[in-house]
């Protein structure tokens, strides 16, 4: 399993191996530095091949040990190293000053802010931006601002940039940019961030994809970890997606409930997902109004007429209905009427767009009926409607590092709603009641930006159903619809819309061995 820690996970494991005498502080800061090295001679062959030039950019902390590092491995190899150092050598901490004493015998360093900014000296080269990592308490002042404005400027437009674990200026536990005092939310833009032993959260979350560029993370000899609170990165399905034979009713019966006429389309989307992921059986409850509509749609799905709550609550009689969808062009009124009903029948609910916005007078009333059973899946917008002071804490500034994270918030919302909540977007964050989280980044090789796109989460809503009606509990079935979904996205590609994704799901499930 691949976790994602936040800067304290990461401390607690250094200090774990001092505690065993497993390392030195000195030594990770070797194996840091040649981890960095090997990832960039990897990533850019031709600097394998040829000494180039490089500008290193050490801060305060070890983050700026690490830079050191960086510049006599970078020296021995014939580099033309230029090393810059922000603050005093006598503020180094040990391992950091260390490496600093071992560097200042083969070259010099430069004080930042720059009394003459660098110059490229040459058409490409690297850029090393080892100033902060996971260390980072504050926003950039203007003085940092300005020397990577300055690295920017003309002349470096041929040179590769990469961040020594984090961009300076990124927060290791959410991936937001902190705000200085004057208000500004300078940050180091990479072409390739080399983190050490596990990512952070920060590399995954919010904006932190975009500055890093690409991810390399080096193995520095830490032990994994086994601490209950980490966070998991989904990067397959939660569990084999093969059907083990059997009848149609071996397979569960997924009631997907429909707006009215004119508005069935999400409805119907939702539930040919929740087909092609393996429900034997799959309804539409659908309006009167929109009968003929719908019927003139569909074929492998069946229709049911449910006009009000007591339709509802009538055919849930049957226990064979097994799991619900409410939501997907539901209508507001019919939201209104019909969640109660789906919630009092205790089955595996999902609750999507209008069975969420529905009840953003009175969330506490929503709260109070769900049950463990239930997945909410909000967008940003419905998630402020129903947890706005969460929501708040995530949309303002970003003062002091770690700020509070998507997946803080996201674990906040389960505990209050009692189930799970998945928080959707290019990084989604699930988490359960109990405290547990994932992510499912959609970014670096796996981004899919053409998931943006209308009735996407339709499709989501109506594949999480599917699997809940598969017997596949919340936690797990958000975590493998997630992953189907945009594997689904990668397989069609550009040009996708929401009806390509259940069609793209065969080749998709083949692809995983179902
Ligand atoms: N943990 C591990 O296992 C390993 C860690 N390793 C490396 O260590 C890094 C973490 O080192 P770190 O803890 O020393 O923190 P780091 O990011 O260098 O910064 C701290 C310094 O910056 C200062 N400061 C903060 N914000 C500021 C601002 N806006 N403007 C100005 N100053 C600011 C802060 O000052 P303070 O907040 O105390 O006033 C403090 O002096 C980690 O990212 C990785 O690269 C590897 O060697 C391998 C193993
Ligand atoms: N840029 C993006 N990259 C990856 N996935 C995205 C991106 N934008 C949106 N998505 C995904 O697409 C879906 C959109 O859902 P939603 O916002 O509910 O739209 P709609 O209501 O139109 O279906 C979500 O699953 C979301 O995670
Ligand atoms: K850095």
């Amino acid at each position: 399993m691949t976790v994602l820690l936040t800067a304290r996970q990461m401390r607690d494991a250094e200090q774990a191996a001092f505690a065993s005498g497993a390392a030195t502080g000195a030594e990770l800061m070797e194996r840091a530095g040649e981890g960095v090295v090997s990832a960039l001679l990897n990533s850019w062959g031709e600097l394998a091949v040829v000494p180039s030039r490089a500008i290193i950019l050490c801060g305060p902390g070890n983050n700026g040990g690490d830079g050191f590092v960086i510049a006599r491995l970078l020296a021995r190899r014939g580099w033309a190293v230029r090393v810059f150092l922000l603050g005093q050598a006598d503020g180094l901490p040990p391992d950091a000053r260390l490496n600093h004493d071992r560097w200042c015998t083969m070259g010099d360093v430069r004080r930042l802010p720059f009394d003459t900014p660098p110059q490229p000296e040459g058409p490409s080269g690297v850029v090393v931006d080892a100033l902060f990592g996971t260390g980072l308490t504050r926003g950039l002042g203007p003085e940092v601002a300005g020397v990577l404005e300055s690295l920017e400027a003309q002349g470096f437009e041929g040179w590769y940039r990469v961040a020594v674990d984090l961009p300076s200026g990124l927060c290791a536990d959410s991936g937001r940019r902190i705000t200085a005092e004057d208000g500004t939310t300078a940050a180091f833009r990479a072409d390739l961030t080399v983190s050490f032993h596990a990512a952070k959260l920060g590399h995954y979350l919010d904006e932190g994809a975009e500055f890093c560029g690409a991810l390399a993370v080096a193995d520095i000899g830490l032990s994994p970890e086994a601490t209950p609170e980490l966070v998991r990165l989904v990067q397959a399905p939660a569990l084999p997606l093969g059907k083990r034979g059997g009848h149609k009713f071996d397979h569960g019966h997924a009631l997907v409930l429909s707006g009215g006429f004119g508005r069935t389309g999400a409805a119907r989307l939702a539930a040919r997902a929740a087909l092609r992921v393996g429900a034997g059986l799959v309804t539409l409850g659908v309006p009167g109004a929109a009968q003929m509509e719908v019927a003139a749609q569909i074929t492998a799905l069946m229709m049911r007429r449910i006009e009000a709550a007591d339709d509802l609550a009538q055919m849930l009689e049957d226990r064979r209905l097994n799991a619900l969808c409410l939501g997907p062009g539901l209508g507001a009124d019919r939201a209104r009427e019909l969640v109660p009903a789906a919630l009092a029948a205790g089955r595996a609910t999902v609750l999507d767009a209008d069975a969420l916005s529905a009840f953003s007078d009175a969330p506490d009333a929503l709260f109070s009926a769900l049950h463990p059973g239930c997945v909410l899946t909000p967008h940003g917008g419905e998630f402020a409607r129903l947890f706005p002071d969460l929501s708040a804490r995530l949309s303002g500034p970003a003062r002091r590092g770690p700020a509070v994270s998507r997946v803080d918030m996201v674990r906040a919302a389960a505990a209050r709603a009692g189930c799970t909540v998945l928080l959707k977007g290019p990084d989604t964050v699930i988490a359960a009641p109990d405290g547990d989280a994932a992510v499912h980044a959609a970014v670096y090789e796996r981004a899919t930006p053409w998931l943006a796109t209308a009735g996407a989460g339709d499709v989501l809503a109506g594949l999480i159903c599917g699997l809940m009606a598969r017997g596949v509990d919340p936690w797990r079935a958000a975590q493998t619809a997630t992953f189907l979904h945009v594997e689904a996205a990668r397989h069609h590609g550009p040009g996708l819309i929401a009806e390509d994704l259940p069609e793209a799901l065969p080749a998709v499930l083949r692809g995983l061995g179902a």
